[in-house]
């Protein structure tokens, strides 16, 4: 019998519905960590946006769990894709519990299971059990026909000989997270699923992308190698349609309750000072920042912990922009490795707009929250010549930031292009994302005035 997803009641403006629990089938289990590298295979293409059993134009219905629609009520365009939003949040909650069972596991063991070079791109089995449950939970709620998604890893690397523990623990890390999918308002399976399920599941996310159509871009952990250092990570979500960000999900499980520790480096922290690290309380706070286009709102929901009473829909409360335009009171972030943005070029910059702060070095789209959040006003990124961002690690944070208030563009001032597959195609040099104009606009000439005379 078909079970209503929490979608449509719409009670508060950002999230709704209402859930049905089911009992749990499975045990929680412990899942140590492994870690691999990555490549890009096996993409198909994306779903045409007329395909899909849409509830945007004026009429939707109830969700079932078996992806099917039900009775139909006024849908005022304000709604479109709040069902997908929906969703999504759900499922990246999820994805942060998961993660953080599995950062857990891994810090809390010798660093002999992390074999890596800071260099390196790494590859943990919480990026392929986020990949799978996400994929699975999508597939369910909306049918697997109706979906599309594109994502970063790929099922090579966990099928190929010589890895069946680490699959063995992918399967059981998803299964373990699905298992509490009630907790959050979804369905998860009947039955334990199998190593087969959880590869489809996997090689799925297989979309190319492009300029037409409907299709999901995931990053399952976005900053890895803020992840396998017991830092910050997030895991990111949008929906594409015809080349636009239509809606965006950032899981921040780290994200600290004081945004001083933003920059604390964990791991360090702990071997070289010595000192106490924060709280579990202030250090694992941990929120998921979402938002739609054109909604003009962005909102932040506390992670729906283990040991915490679950309520939903919980307290979602607006995040905005700062509204600092002074550069010398202005924060600015950038990634922690030199090797995926220019640090010499952005302090060259950062002096001659007048930006005072030492820079905010943060793992992963983590950043973007910041910049939504308020806690810091600019974010710049330039990567090496000949490296082509992947529209996976800015979707996400593109719609969320715009809509709280802020830009996100290429060095150029022009928008990010998310409608030419799965590269950034065309990105003039940069990507700038400000808390506003002013700021950005004073970025940009700064870039012009500098450029040529940087290696980059
Ligand atoms: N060489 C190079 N240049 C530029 N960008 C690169 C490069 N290599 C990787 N990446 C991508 O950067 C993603 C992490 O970005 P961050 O901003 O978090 O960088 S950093 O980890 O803080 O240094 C990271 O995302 P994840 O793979 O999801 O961690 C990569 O997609
Ligand atoms: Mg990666
Ligand atoms: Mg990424
Ligand atoms: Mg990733």
């Amino acid at each position: 019998m078909p079970i209503s997803c929490a979608s449509f009641a719409a009670k508060v403006p950002h999230v709704f519905g209402e859930r049905k629990r089911n009992n749990s089938r499975f045990t929680p289990t412990h899942v140590g960590g492994f870690f691999l590298f990555f490549n890009l295979h096996n993409r198909s293409h994306n779903i045409p946006s007329q395909n899909i059993a849409s509830v945007s134009n004026h009429t939707h219905s109830c969700l079932t769990m078996e992806g099917q629609y039900q009775t139909t009520v006024a849908c005022p365009e304000a709604d479109k894709h709040r069902k997908e939003l929906d969703v999504a949040v759900r499922a990246i909650q999820m994805a942060c519990s998961l993660c953080q069972r599995v950062q857990e596991s891994l810090i809390s063991k010798t660093n002999s299971q992390i074999q890596s070079k800071d260099d390196d791109s790494p590859v943990t089995i919480a990026d392929w059990s986020v990949q799978a449950t996400v994929s699975w939970l999508l597939s369910k709620c909306f049918g697997s026909r109706n979906v599309s998604i594109m994502a970063e890893e790929d099922v090579q690397n966990i099928s190929k000989a010589g890895t069946a523990g680490l699959l063995e623990a992918v399967v059981k890390t998803v299964n373990e997270c699905l298992a509490d999918a009630p907790r959050y308002g979804l369905i998860g399976p009947e039955m334990v699923l199998g190593t087969k399920e959880v590869l489809e599941a996997i090689s799925r996310c297989n979309s190319e992308g492009g300029q037409t159509g409907r299709f999901w871009v995931l990053d399952p952990v976005d900053g890895t190698l803020g992840f396998v250092r017991g830092d910050q990570y997030a895991i990111a979500l949008a929906l594409i349609e015809d080349g636009e960000v239509v809606l965006g999900v950032l899981g921040c499980p780290n994200y600290p309750m004081k945004k001083e520790w933003l920059s604390y480096h964990h791991r360090y922290y702990r071997i070289i000072s010595k000192l106490t690290p924060p709280t579990s309380d202030s250090w694992d706070k941990g929120c998921v920042i979402y938002a739609r286009r054109g909604s003009g709102k962005a909102w932040m929901q506390p992670l729906l912990n283990g040991n915490k009473k679950l309520e939903w829909p919980n307290s979602a409360r607006p995040v905005q922009v700062s509204s600092i335009d002074n550069p010398a009171l202005a924060t600015f972030c950038e990634p922690v490795e030199k090797a995926n943005s220019s640090h010499s070029f952005t302090t060259g910059l950062a002096h001659s707009v007048g930006l005072r702060k030492q820079p905010l070095r943060v793992y992963s789209m983590v950043k973007y929250a910041a910049i939504a959040r308020g806690d810091a006003e600019i974010f710049m990124k330039f990567a090496r010549a000949g490296y082509k961002e992947k529209i996976w690690d800015h979707a996400a944070g593109v719609a969320i930031i715009q809509e709280a208030g802020g830009m996100v563009t290429d060095a150029g001032g022009r928008p990010l292009d998310f409608s030419k597959g799965i590269y950034l195609e065309g990105l003039d040099r940069g990507i700038i994302a400000c808390s506003g104009a002013k700021l950005h606009d004073k970025i940009i000439m700064a870039v012009d005035a500098s450029w040529n005379s940087s290696s980059l």
